[in-house]
């Protein structure tokens, strides 16, 4: 497999994104995230923008002691020496220089002709070999320009001493097979090509800058460049999570993989969306709330059977808990009867079916159909168990001569009576004793709360429990105006959410809700 090396710009193009201005510990916190998703390069701003880009420059480059930092400039030497001294502290520094090389770049914005375009870029790429040992060269809007002046720049790059040389899709312009094809004709006619690496730069204004970026891995492209949850300049750059998920899902077929620790890509998206202030869409690639929730019958069904059949990445991939399964008008038999059974209840074919058609009746009046709304739904007709046991009723002997002793009794969802008695510690220790063994769970008592939530000698008392079974951890509560009775009710509580869990890790981490 192909190493291909990330260099993330979500620090300097994702912040060219409209609205968004990064503070420096900001894009230290983010750095540092990106450092812990494997990134090889992080680039970290455009140190010639202002002083206070310097400082954040300066702040990453300290903070950063596993990948290489970058910043941005253009072929100037005073946007040099403000990298350098944005630098001055980096572990491993690379300096980034670009200079647009298209005709219309060429005419309308630099009013250079192209040897003019060759003799700058030089120029500045040996000033920054003076106090730089890697240099990147971006030929800006590459996509725009005749094939052969391309092959001019990457070949003047090399002699002038860089070591990575980017050909970018700058608006968004290219066709995956006309871009694909510009790295396979640099690779192929460019003497020297096998001393630097190519990379590949992409924005979506067609909404292609991810299929176009595989194809230029595809065609021996040696570095992608991305931003997290593609923000960038104007339509926004690609996603390297997107770029990172194709190859690790598709590696069959690109033959090519990024070093990335791919469960850190849901954390590292919501603090980057979190600090710039841009919400990531429902239906965004990778992490969008919608990427791993099934809302239609058919895909719920097949999805309880075997999840292969409508997901391509696990949500544990990228570091999400697991995939969801929404009930609304689009739900089927199967999700409903599984997410009853979540519940407690546990109905006949008939029943079902008479619940169903409700079901469907509300879904068509109703967005999304809530556990409430089922628990509505339920208690008008059919006798239901809320919960997996319902605690009917709890008894205690106790003075404080003997051990106290509890009886409990409860009711399955099943319909099963469960009656068990036991001795205690205190008269709480008893009724969990009693409980645990009604229902042969093991678990944990790792935390015990009681608080009185109204005032007077009839106050209402909430217990709060928290129960650890192997490495599941649950909460449950209970009220009422005894606080045993409360202590019963927050225990079992807490126990119906464990079984649950279990149920819901037994169907492969698909939650129903
Ligand atoms: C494709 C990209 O993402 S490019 C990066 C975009 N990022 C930024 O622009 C960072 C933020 N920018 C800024 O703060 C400012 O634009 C600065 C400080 C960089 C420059 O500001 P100013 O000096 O006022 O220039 P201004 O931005 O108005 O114009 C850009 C100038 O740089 C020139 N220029 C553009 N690219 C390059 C380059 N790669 N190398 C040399 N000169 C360049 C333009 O032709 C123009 O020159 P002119 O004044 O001779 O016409
Ligand atoms: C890498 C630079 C030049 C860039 O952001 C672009 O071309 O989009
Ligand atoms: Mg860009």
């Amino acid at each position: 497999m192909r190493k291909i090396y990330v260099l993330d710009t979500t620090l300097r193009d994702g912040e060219q994104a409209p609205g968004v201005s990064l503070t420096a510990q900001e894009k230290v916190e983010i750095a540092l995230q990106l450092e812990k998703l494997g990134i090889d390069r992080i680039e970290a701003g455009f140190p010639a923008t202002s002083l206070g880009e310097v400082e954040s420059v300066q702040q990453v480059a300290a903070a950063i002691k596993n990948a290489t930092v970058t910043a941005f400039g253009r072929c100037h030497e005073r946007d040099i020496d403000a990298i350098r001294e944005a630098l001055k502290s980096a572990q491993d520094p690379c300096l980034h220089l670009f200079l647009a090389i298209s005709p219309i770049h060429r005419k309308y914005k630099l009013h250079m002709d192209k040897a003019k375009v060759l003799e700058t870029a030089a120029a500045a790429i040996r000033y920054g070999r003076k106090y730089f040992d890697r240099v990147e060269f971006s030929a800006e809007d590459s996509s725009r320009t005749e094939l052969d002046f391309i092959c001019e720049v990457v070949d003047m790059a090399i002699k002038a001493g860089a070591s990575v040389v980017n050909l970018p899709d700058t608006v968004g312009f290219a066709m995956p097979e006309q871009y694909g094809n510009i790295f396979k004709t640099v690779k192929e006619t460019v003497p020297g090509i096998e001393k630097i690496q190519l990379s590949t730069h992409c924005h979506d204004d067609l909404g292609m800058a991810t299929a176009n970026t595989l194809a230029a891995v595809y065609n021996g492209a040696d570095q992608i460049e991305g931003t997290i949850n593609g923000i960038g300049e104007r339509a926004g750059n690609t996603s390297t999570e997107e770029v990172a998920l194709a190859l690790e899902t598709r590696g069959d077929y690109m033959n090519a993989k990024t070093g990335l620790v791919l469960n850190e890509i849901y954390r590292t998206s919501r603090m980057v969306s979190k600090y710039t202030g841009m919400a990531v869409p429902g239906n965004k690639a990778i992490v969008g709330a919608n990427a791993f929730v099934h809302e239609s019958g058919i895909h719920q069904d097949g999805m309880l059977k075997e999840r292969t059949t409508y997901e391509i990445i696990t949500p544990e991939t990228i570091g999400l808990k697991e995939s969801k399964l929404v009930l609304g008008k689009h739900s089927g038999r199967h999700a409903f009867k599984e997410r009853l059974i979540d519940m407690g209840y546990l109905l006949s074919e008939e029943e079902l079916g008479e619940a169903f058609a409700k079901f469907k009746a509300l879904a068509d009046k109703k967005k999304n159909v809530l556990d409430e709304d089922i628990h509505a739904l339920m208690t008008n007709k059919i006798s239901p168990s809320s919960g997996i046991y319902k605690l009917e009723f709890v008894r205690v002997n106790y003075d404080n001569h003997s051990a106290p002793t509890a009886l409990v009794r409860m009711v399955k969802g099943d319909g099963n009576v469960l009656e068990q008695s036991a001795e205690g510690n205190g008269s709480v220790d008893a009724i969990y004793n009693a409980i645990d063994q009604a229902t042969g769970e093991q678990v944990e008592l790792e935390d015990y709360m009681i608080k009185s939530v109204t005032h007077g000698k009839d106050a209402q008392g909430e217990v709060h429990v928290v129960l650890k079974q192997h490495e599941e951890t649950v909460q449950g509560r209970g009220m009422s105006t005894d606080i045993l009775e409360a202590s019963a009710k927050a225990y079992v509580d807490a126990l119906n959410r464990l079984i649950s869990q279990k149920n819901r890790r037994l169907r492969g981490n698909i939650s129903i809700s």
